[in-house]
């Protein structure tokens, strides 16, 4: 890396090099943990930090603790020639005494331990061969032990390879006192109203504290309490994720979009059509949705319902404005069975529109794709429905004026916005559709969801029974097994679902394959179908054809039926290995089970022995059978990070704050981000490009 002339104005600006200690290689190190230029010093903070501000006597050490000791050297031993290993033995008079050992010691360092001469050091304590000892403390040669006493706690940064610890220490200070005492200190861009309600301290001190803790604060440190000075930084970064989100929203926005006008007469004739009568719910969110389609800005809206609310529907009614007003509307599922199941419900319920209701996914070949994408793109179908096949490079829409993508959060933040670009006609951007059956807390949604507006469809319709749900030991497999003869014997329909570590698509369908065949030997009489996501999709489709046209008894699956299968008859559900899935998914999964009205059930055969939180999170769901009510006891028993998955987020990292730790700073972001946005505008650039960078992932709009 090149330095910049001495003479620059701006010490915040000046490349690492600039302190001293700090060469190329380490600069480029650096670069790693994303420092560029003095000022980031500053925001890569202590992980933890060390208490030397006493000196512990020998007699008086535990193990497993960290300490800092002083003595005197008995004797010095070298143990092994090959790696230059050391073992010193140290007194303090105490009466105790403490076993060094070090490791690729050069003769030089091992002649200046003689006997007698005064040594301090600091590292863990452990039970070693000879009493305890400490493994390759830091060490210093002393005459007074008194010079080993730091009043203040020592920071300890997270590392990158080539970079030592003491070397960042001395950087940081270095960059505290560049930024911090000169003139040109690190700008402090919230404003006093957010500050002084929180009594949080400016930035300066805030980055002052962390870096370099005063003695009195020391206790509090220690006891993991976190310090304002923590939380002030910490909340700064999660308003500048949200107020990112939201710029990304309002960003959008600007936009032009194609009013979409749905008239009376033509919404009751579909409406009549339907077999059914719109809940409550689902009448007052097609009117939120109705009203912003209708409006000249696109809509960015997310539907969260649960599992059978029937948000499929109300997806419909916004298909039929478009088409009522000459747009296409493209709907995007997660998966093949998803998207089939989509088409075929809206096959039929615009049986009668002057259109042609088309299907797409990467399994369409050769001349039926050419045709599909012939009609897309001269606007002869007016419904497309299909996989993220839909927005490859290839498909070009006719008149685009609607987009729905089913299951959100299977598609991250950036897909998301990846999808905005596509679609446009004649400058008008198509609205925006969302719906996820995947309840988000609310604390949780304010991170994920701030580009988004959101209606939830909170009733189910009339007439659904609850999912009795029961948790049973895989001891017990033989019951199940005999309960699932004796279901099968009253002409019921059963799934049983294998699942695994989700990420390991190829043990999943190994372990459902084996389960398939154990159940086929264990129930000659019963017909068992096997889906799974390695299979061709026309052999799935074969399968669940089967089973909906009852000729197949039980279903072996893996979590592919999370979402897509909608068979009244299937009123028993056994889900493998619940411990190891989400609350919400294993919610979603019971959810193909009781879309009827007759009683249903579902088994969670879990592998005992279950922990505590197992045990806790299965009676949740043995008590409940609301989503969201699921979602909030789940982000209480397993935290944020663990709900939110780096799946979830869309890979949001955090530089600072912490999910766990800052939980309680979530809600209160939403208020000063509005804040931010009435009154400080000029702000939210600013505090974007110091927390999330200059990139624009998420403004690509
Ligand atoms: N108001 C209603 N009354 C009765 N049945 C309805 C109503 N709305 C939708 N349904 C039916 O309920 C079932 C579930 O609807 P839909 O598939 O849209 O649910 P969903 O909210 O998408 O749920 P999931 O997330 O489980 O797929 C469908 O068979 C649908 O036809």
């Amino acid at each position: 890396m090149r330095s910049e002339p001495q003479h620059h104005p701006d010490p915040r600006l000046l490349p690492v090099t600039a302190l001293s200690g700090i060469g190329a290689q380490s600069a480029a190190r650096l670069e790693k943990l994303g420092i560029r230029h003095v000022q980031d010093m500053l925001f890569h903070l202590p992980l933890r930090y060390q208490d030397r501000s006493r000196i512990t006597p020998l007699n008086q050490l535990l193990p497993g603790t960290t300490a800092l000791v002083c003595g005197r050297v008995e004797f010095t031993d070298q143990i092994q020639r090959g790696r230059n290993s050391v073992i010193c033995r140290i007194a303090d008079g105490s009466g105790g005494e403490l076993s060094l050992r070090f490791f690729h010691f050069s003769v030089q360092q091992s002649q200046q331990l003689k006997p007698g001469i005064q040594i301090g050091c600091f590292g863990e304590i452990r039970y070693g061969f000879a009493g305890l000892e400490m493994v390759h403390p830091e060490y210093r040669l002393v005459d007074d032990p008194a010079q080993l006493i730091e009043h203040t706690l020592t920071p300890v940064y997270p590392l990158t390879e080539g970079v030592s610890q003491s070397a960042l220490r001395k950087a940081t200070r270095q960059a505290l006192a560049l930024c911090l005492q000169s003139r040109s200190a690190i700008k402090d861009w919230l404003p006093a109203e957010l500050l002084q309600s929180r009594d949080y301290p400016s930035l300066q001190e805030a980055l002052q504290t962390l870096h370099t803790p005063p003695p009195q604060l020391s206790g509090q440190i220690l006891s993991g309490t976190p310090l304002p000075a923590l939380r002030r930084l910490a909340f700064e970064e999660f308003l500048a994720h949200h107020l990112a989100l939201l710029q990304g929203k309002l960003a959008y926005k600007q936009w032009p979009a194609p009013v979409l006008h749905l008239d009376a007469p033509t919404k009751q004739a579909f409406l009549a059509a339907l077999p059914f009568r719109l809940t409550a719910a689902q009448q007052r969110v097609a009117g939120e949705i109705e009203a912003d389609c209708g409006q000249n800005r696109p809509m960015l809206r997310l539907v969260q319902g649960d599992v059978g609310s029937g948000k499929t529907v109300v997806a419909a009614l916004a298909a039929l404005a478009a088409l009522a007003s000459g747009y296409q509307t493209a709907i995007m599922a997660p998966t093949e069975l998803l998207a089939e199941q989509h088409f075929r419900n809206f096959s039929r319920w615009f049986a009668a529109a002057p259109t042609r209701i088309l299907f797409l996914s990467g399994q369409l070949k050769g001349k039926p794709r050419q045709h599909t994408l012939q009609a897309l793109a001269d606007g002869s179908a007016g419904i497309v429905i299909g996989t993220h096949a839909l927005f490859q490079d290839s498909v070009h829409f006719h008149k685009l004026g609607l987009i729905v993508i089913d299951e959100q959060h299977r598609f991250g933040v950036h897909q998301r916005l990846a999808l905005r670009e596509k679609g446009q006609t004649g400058g008008l951007r198509p609205h925006q559709l969302i719906m996820t059956a995947t309840p988000i807390p609310r604390t949780l949604a304010m991170l994920q969801y701030s580009d988004l507006d959101i209606s939830v469809i909170d009733e189910l319709p009339p007439g659904r029974k609850p999912v009795a749900t029961s948790a049973i030991s895989s001891e017990r497999r033989a019951e199940v097994i005999g309960r699932i003869e004796h279901w099968v014997a009253q002409q019921r329909q059963a799934y049983w679902v294998c699942t695994l570590i989700e990420e390991s698509e190829a043990l999943q369908c190994e372990a459902a394959e084996k389960t398939a065949a154990a159940l086929r030997q264990a129930l000659p009489n019963v017909r068992i179908g096997l889906v799974h996501g390695r299979m061709k999709a026309a052999e799935k489709e074969a399968v669940m054809q089967a089973f909906k046209n009852r000729d197949c008894d039980l279903l072996v699956a893996t979590t592919v039926i999370e979402v897509g299968v909608d068979v009244a008859n299937a009123g028993l559900m056994v889900i493998e290995n619940p411990e190891r899935l989400g609350l919400s998914q294993l919610h979603q999964l019971r959810g193909r089970v009781g879309r009827g009205n007759q009683d249903s059930y579902c088994l969670l055969l879990y592998q005992a022995p279950l922990s505590q939180t197992g045990k806790q999170r299965l009676a949740i769901l043995k008590q409940s059978n609301d989503g969201f009510a699921i979602a909030e006891k789940d982000l209480e028993l397993r935290g944020p990070g663990e709900v939110m998955g780096t799946r979830q987020t869309g890979q949001i990292q955090f530089k600072i704050a912490d999910l766990e730790r800052d939980r309680e700073l979530l809600e209160s972001i939403p208020a000063a981000a509005q804040t931010i946005l009435d009154r400080h505008p000029e702000i939210i650039q600013p505090l974007i490009e110091r927390w999330i960078g200059r990139s624009r992932h998420y403004a690509e709009v």
